[in-house]
């Protein structure tokens, strides 16, 4: 995402819970898989439910970087994956424009790509996912946030109350 993002998709942990064990539900069906290749750093969490819910023990990672806070910028490649990806499941977060999607698949043509959740410029790329949100959404994960006080109605309309 280049631009500010329009609205913010808050996600909490007990929701990113739900949402990766939906996702467990869908694969279960698609197994048995080798082992999981986690793509960090956001793919890990969303792994370790999944690895949890597959009894799968076997846990490996690919690391690709491309986003400073939401700013895209130039992806690197800071840990790679030997092989074709068969018998592998491979787990990410989020797809959004597809960048880091597409190069998962060159990587690891055979292996099957799922994330928890998708924007519809990355929706293609992966094989299964759960939840869709839309292009202009920036989904808000609970190791980026934190709660904070926030103003009544009243205060934000500049009318205290007596
Ligand atoms: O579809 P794309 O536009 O390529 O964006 C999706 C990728 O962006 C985020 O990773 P990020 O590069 O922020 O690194 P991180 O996982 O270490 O936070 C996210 O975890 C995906 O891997
Ligand atoms: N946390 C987060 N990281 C991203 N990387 C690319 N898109 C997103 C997004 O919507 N949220
Ligand atoms: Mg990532």
């Amino acid at each position: 995402m280049s631009d500010r993002p329009l609205r913010y998709f808050p996600v909490s942990w007990d929701q990113l819970h739900r949402d990766a064990k939906a996702l467990a539900w869908r694969l279960a069906e698609k197994g048995p898989f080798t082992g999981i290749v986690a793509v960090t750093r956001g793919g890990l969490v969303p792994a370790h439910i999944i690895a949890r819910e597959l009894d799968i023990r076997l846990i490996d990672t690919i690391g690709i970087s491309s986003y400073d806070d939401t700013q895209q910028r130039e992806m690197v490649v800071l840990k790679d994956k030997e092989g074709d990806g068969a018998g592998w499941l491979v787990i990410d977060d989020l797809v959004d424009t597809g960048k880091t999607g597409r190069v998962i698949r060159e990587k690891l043509p055979q292996a099957h790509f799922a994330t928890v959740y998708a924007k519809p410029s990355g929706r293609a790329v992966v094989d299964t996912f759960v939840t869709e949100v839309s292009q202009d959404t920036w989904i808000l994960f609970p190791w980026d946030s934190e709660p904070q006080y926030a103003q009544p109605i009243a205060a934000t309309r500049g009318r205290a109350a007596d």
